[in-house]
């Protein structure tokens, strides 16, 4: 790690504390919200990588676990992390990394437009969809009480935002490509 890697990792912590202050949307059938706060995983794998997104995530869940506002909604507090949507909030972290070494291995220099921003579309649906859900929905069904099939359905209202969030991350991290890029090549 490089103090540019930390720098990364402190500038993207500060944009995922900066997408929570998006009010979240609070459903009545599944005590999780509709957050911003989750497109970060899409757009800080796909902008700087697994290691440094995965950082990220996990300099938030300190300032959570420190008791920190961090999250949307103003919320913070080891009682979050141990709560419903800990989870979700851990799998940030895995669905980052994820994502992260998808983009890497999918996404380079020198590839057509479609190619990359393909590439940023597919890491982001299968490590910030696909990953963080895997982590957060045994999770909320264990700690919540409910049954997975009733959690698996009601996180069907969660899908189509998350897959504009996926449209908007592909988009910003095909601009930082072509301007500035930081996803660091497959090793
Ligand atoms: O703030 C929290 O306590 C964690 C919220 C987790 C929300 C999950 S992440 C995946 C899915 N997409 C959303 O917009 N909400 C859920």
């Amino acid at each position: 790690m490089t103090t540019k890697d930390l720098v990364l990792a402190a500038l993207f912590t500060a944009i995922i504390i900066v997408l929570g202050f998006i009010p979240p949307v609070t459903l009545a059938f599944i005590p999780v919200p509709i957050t911003a706060q989750s497109m970060g995983v899409m757009l800080a794998g796909c902008i700087i990588g697994a290691k440094r997104g995965a950082l990220a995530y996990v300099l938030l869940v300190v300032l959570v676990a420190v008791g920190l506002p961090v999250l949307s909604g103003g919320r913070g507090g080891l009682n979050v992390l141990v709560g419903p949507t800990g989870g979700y909030i851990f799998g940030w972290i895995i669905g980052t990394f994820v994502t992260g070494l998808i983009a890497e291995r999918l996404v380079h220099d020198g590839q057509s437009a479609i190619k990359q921003m393909s590439g940023f579309f597919i890491a982001s649906i299968v490590g910030g969809i696909g990953v963080v859900y895997l982590c957060g929905m045994p999770w909320l069904s264990l700690v919540a009480g409910t049954p997975f099939d009733k959690v698996l359905i009601g996180s069907l209202a969660f899908i189509p935002g998350d897959f504009v969030k996926a449209a908007i991350a592909m988009l910003a991290a095909r601009a930082v490509m072509v301007g500035y890029p930081l996803l660091p090549a497959k090793v």
